[in-house]
């Protein structure tokens, strides 16, 4: 059996952790590279997760968990060392069709997480289903070797020319060609293309 992959904007979007050890640190981190409105839930807090507290990164309630803090949630991640609790805070949210985490207990879980790449734009996910999460560390690390590391900013800059190529090429062969143009000028510099290189290749067409 196998994930779907399906790529979410999670911005700005509330997401609970319960918890808030080692494993929910890791989840927070993530969630944060992401951009996520943050909420930790828990009795315990470790120093780095206070830290991101006063830095104004997320929001810390310390506390025992209840229902009110996540039924305005649209994530949640059970990362409490509390099976029973992980297991209640699972059927809740699967009752209430909100997507849930409970760390490492795929059972309980409605969307895992990937080992993953990201380069600005670009994130690269893997996942093994449940499989071998070791096996996914390792097929991440394959691919941070071997993905050139100004991909995210050439992928940021053929964003910015897109519209423009729309506007301004009918087709979407067409469009295609002059992408592919655009990346093989980005790859030589090893790095972002410009209007300027835009103009170039309309030129040329
Ligand atoms: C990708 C990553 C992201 C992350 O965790 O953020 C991730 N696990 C990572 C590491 C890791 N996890 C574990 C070990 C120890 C070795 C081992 O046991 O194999 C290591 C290695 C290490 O720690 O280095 C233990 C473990 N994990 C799960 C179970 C329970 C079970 O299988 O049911 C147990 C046993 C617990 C126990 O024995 O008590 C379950 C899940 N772990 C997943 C994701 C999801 C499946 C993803 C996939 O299949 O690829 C899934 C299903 C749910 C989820 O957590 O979302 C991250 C790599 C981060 C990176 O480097 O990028
Ligand atoms: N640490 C690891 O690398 C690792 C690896 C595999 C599995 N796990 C499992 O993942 C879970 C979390 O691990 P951890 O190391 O982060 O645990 P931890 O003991 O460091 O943290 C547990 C957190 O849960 C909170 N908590 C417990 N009951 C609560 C309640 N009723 N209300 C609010 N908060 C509550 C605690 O206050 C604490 O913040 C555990 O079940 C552990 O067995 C951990």
């Amino acid at each position: 059996m196998a994930y779907f992959p399906m790529f979410i904007d999670v911005k700005g979007t509330a997401v609970a952790i319960i918890g808030a050890g080692d494993v929910a640190l890791r989840k927070v981190k993530v969630m944060l590279e992401y951009e996520a409105k943050i909420t930790v839930i828990a009795i315990d807090v470790s120093d780095e997760i206070w830290k991101l507290e006063k830095e104004k990164k997320i929001i810390v309630r310390q506390k025992a968990y209840d229902e009110e803090d996540i039924k305005d949630a649209a994530l949640v991640i059970a990362a409490t060392n509390d099976t029973t609790l992980n297991k209640r805070i699972s059927a809740y949210c699967k009752e209430h069709r909100i997507p849930v985490n409970v760390v490492d207990v795929q059972e309980e879980c409605s969307f895992i997480f990937p080992a993953y790449v990201k380069q600005g734009p670009i994130t690269v996910g893997v996942t093994s289903s449940g499989a071998s999460p070791v096996i996914s560390q390792k097929i991440k690390k394959m691919v941070m070797n071997t993905l050139p590391d100004y991909y995210g900013e050439l992928a940021d800059s053929l964003g910015k020319v897109r519209e423009e190529v729309q506007k301004k090429i009918d087709t979407e062969k067409e469009r295609k060609q002059v992408f592919k143009k655009l990346i093989a000028i980005g790859e030589e510099r090893k790095g972002r293309i410009s209007y300027d290189d835009l103009e170039e290749v309309l030129k040329k067409k």
